[in-house]
C-alpha cells in the first residue's frame, strides 16, 4: 500500500513555495478547492520570495470533507496541475490549523478577533454573503441571519461570524483586512456593506462602528483560476506522480490570476512577488472576468446541460454553444464596460477558448450551473439593463436566463436532460412555489422575473421578460438548439 501524504513523506522537490512558520497571520473562511489552489498557493510563493509569518488558519463552513483528510495529512495537500501538455503535482504547506466553522463557530469569531491575524480572507461562495437578491442588501429575513442577530447568540453565517469577530476585535483596535475572493462585483465593497449592515442591525455601539470604518479595510479583488471538484481519477493521478496517497488533492488549470486593491490595513504577504497584480483599475478587471468568463461560463453550463453535455469542454465543443457564447461576448458583454488599460479582447477570448477546451479539466456543467439564483445576479442584470435602457434586447442574456429556468424551474410538461436535476440550486423550492399554477410559459417566466429573484429594475423590463418567455417556449417545444438559432437570427 502507498504511504499517505504527511510532513515526513513530502517527495523531494515537490513543495510549492515555502512552508509557513507556525504563527498564523491569515484566517480563511471557506476551505474549499478554490482557496487551496489560489490564495494559498500565492501565499506559499510570497513567503518563498519574501518570508513573513502568514500561516493560514482555515475553516470550512459546515462539512469536514476537506478538513478531516487535511488534518490526517498534517494539513498538507497537493495541487494537480491540468495542462494539455501533461499533468504535474506539487505540495502546499501553508495551513497551520484547520477546522469546521459549524462545529465551533466561537473559534472562528475568536480567530477573527485575535490581533495576530491581520487578514481574514473568504471564498464562501456567492450564497455565503446572505444578501437579498432583489436589493443586494443583507437579507434580514433570512432565518440564519435573523438568528445570528439575536444578542448573545453564536453566529452561524459567514457574515455574522465576521461581524461578531470584528466587534470583539474593536477592543484591541488592531487593524485587519477582510479580503473577499469570491466572484462578486466589487466584492470588497459588498462585504463591507453587508458586515456593516449586520453590525447596525445588531445594535453594536459606536466604538465598534468607528473601528470598522477606520481600521478595517475591505479591498476589492478579482480572482481567476478554474478549479473543478476533485475526482477519484485526480487522486489516482496524484498518487502516480508523487508516489504518496493524498486524500484531498486539488485539480486546477495552470492559468492563475489575481488582481487586488493594495489596501491591507494590517499588512499583507508579498503576493506581488508571487505573480499577483496590485491595481487601481479593479472594477474594469472585475467586469472582464465576471462578464466575459463567468457570464459566458453560465451560458455554456446551462446550454450544455440542456444538450446533455456533462463538462464544460464537451459543451464548448458544440457549435451552437460556441456561437451563442462568442456572440454574447461580442454583442451583450463587451459593449457594457470600459476594460482595463491595455486590454486585448481578441487575445482574452482566444485564451478563454483554450481554457474551456482543455479536456483534462473536466469541469462539470452542473457545478458551474449551481447556485444560479445567486450567481446570475453578477452576470446578467447590470449588463442586460445597459442594453435595455438603450432600446436593445440582449438576446444571449435572455437565452442564459431562459436556459437557467429550463434547468432548475422547468415549466409543466417539460423534462430537461437528467443532468439538470444534479444542479444544486438553493432557490429550487421557492422557484417551484412561485410558478405553481402558472398556465402559460409567459406566466411562468413573468412570475419568476417579478418574484424577487432579480432586481426590480430588470423585473420592470417587460421586453426582456417577453424575450425570455419566447426563448423558454422554443427550448421546451423545439429544443435548445432551435432557441440558440433564433437568437443568432435575431442578432443578425
Ligand atoms: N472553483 C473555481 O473555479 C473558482 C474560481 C474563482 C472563484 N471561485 C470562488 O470560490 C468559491 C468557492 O469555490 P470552490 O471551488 O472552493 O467550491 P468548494 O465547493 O470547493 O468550496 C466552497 C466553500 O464555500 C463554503 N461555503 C459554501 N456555502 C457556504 C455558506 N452558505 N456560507 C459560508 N460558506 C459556505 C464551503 O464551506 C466551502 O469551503 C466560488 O463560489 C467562487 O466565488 C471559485
Ligand atoms: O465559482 P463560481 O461558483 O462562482 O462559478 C463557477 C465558475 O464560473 C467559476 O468557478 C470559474 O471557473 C472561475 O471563476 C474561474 O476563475
Amino acid at each position: 500500500m502507498t504511504q499517505g501524504l504527511g510532513r515526513s513523506s513530502v517527495p523531494a522537490g515537490t513543495l510549492i513555495g515555502a512552508s509557513a512558520p507556525d504563527r498564523t497571520g491569515i484566517v480563511h473562511l471557506g476551505l474549499g478547492n478554490f482557496h487551496r489552489a489560489h490564495g494559498a498557493v500565492y501565499t506559499a510563493q510570497a513567503m518563498a520570495a519574501a518570508g513573513g509569518d502568514w500561516g493560514i488558519r482555515g475553516f470550512a463552513h459546515s462539512s469536514d470533507r476537506v478538513v478531516a483528510p487535511m488534518r490526517a495529512q498534517d494539513n498538507l495537500y497537493s495541487i494537480l496541475q491540468l495542462t494539455e501538455g501533461g499533468t504535474k503535482a506539487g505540495v502546499v504547506d501553508v495551513h497551520r490549523d484547520t477546522g469546521v466553522a459549524a462545529h465551533d463557530p466561537a473559534a472562528v469569531v475568536a480567530a477573527i478577533a485575535d490581533p495576530a491575524h491581520r487578514i481574514v480572507s473568504l471564498t464562501v461562495s456567492e450564497v455565503g454573503y446572505t444578501r437579498d437578491p432583489a436589493t443586494g442588501r443583507l437579507a434580514l429575513d433570512h432565518p440564519e441571519v435573523a438568528a445570528d442577530l439575536v444578542a448573545g447568540s453564536t453566529p452561524r453565517t459567514a457574515m455574522g461570524m465576521i461581524a461578531r469577530g470584528l466587534e470583539l476585535r474593536a477592543a484591541s483596535g488592531a487593524p485587519v483586512a477582510v479580503l473577499s475572493c469570491d466572484n462578486l462585483q466589487s466584492n470588497g465593497d459588498v462585504t463591507r456593506a453587508v458586515v456593516e449592515e449586520f453590525l447596525n442591525a445588531a445594535g453594536v455601539n459606536d466604538d465598534v462602528l468607528s473601528f470598522v470604518s477606520s481600521s478595517v479595510s475591505f479591498p476589492n479583488a478579482m480572482v481567476d483560476r478554474i478549479v473543478p471538484k476533485t475526482t477519484a481519477e485526480h487522486s489516482q493521478r496524484v498518487e502516480d506522480l508523487l508516489g504518496v496517497t493524498d486524500r484531498c488533492p486539488v485539480p486546477a488549470e495552470d492559468f492563475s490570476m489575481w488582481v487586488l486593491e493594495d489596501d491591507f490595513a494590517g499588512g499583507r504577504p508579498a503576493w506581488d512577488l508571487a505573480g499577483a497584480t496590485f491595481s487601481t483599475e479593479l472594477e474594469a478587471y472585475e467586469m472582464v472576468k465576471l462578464r466575459l468568463l463567468n457570464g459566458s461560463h453560465s451560458l455554456i453550463a446551462y446550454l450544455g446541460v440542456l444538450a446533455g453535455a456533462p463538462t464544460i469542454d464537451t459543451a464548448w465543443g458544440l457549435d451552437f454553444v460556441r456561437e451563442a457564447v462568442l456572440g454574447g461576448i461580442a454583442e451583450d458583454y463587451l459593449p457594457t464596460f470600459t476594460p482595463p488599460t491595455g486590454f486585448d479582447a481578441d487575445a482574452y477570448v482566444s485564451e478563454l477558448d483554450a481554457r474551456w477546451r482543455n479536456p483534462l479539466i473536466g469541469h462539470a456543467t452542473t457545478q458551474v450551473g449551481s447556485d444560479g439564483s445567486v450567481k446570475l445576479l453578477q452576470r446578467i442584470p447590470d449588463a442586460a439593463l445597459f442594453h435595455l435602457r438603450r432600446g436593445r434586447i440582449p438576446h444571449r442574456l435572455a437565452l442564459c436566463t431562459a436556459a437557467w429556468i429550463a434547468c432548475v424551474a422547468p415549466p409543466a410538461g417539460f423534462d430537461p436532460d437528467p443532468l439538470a436535476e444534479r444542479i444544486a440550486e438553493p432557490a429550487r423550492e421557492r422557484l417551484a412555489e412561485t410558478v405553481d399554477g402558472a398556465v402559460t410559459v409567459s406566466d411562468h417566466v413573468r412570475r419568476i422575473m417579478t418574484g424577487g429573484f432579480f432586481p426590480a429594475a430588470l423585473a420592470d423590463q417587460d421586453v426582456f421578460t417577453a424575450r425570455v418567455a419566447e426563448l423558454l417556449t422554443l427550448i421546451t417545444r423545439d429544443g435548445v438548439r432551435t432557441a440558440a438559432a433564433d437568437v443568432a437570427a435575431a442578432s443578425r
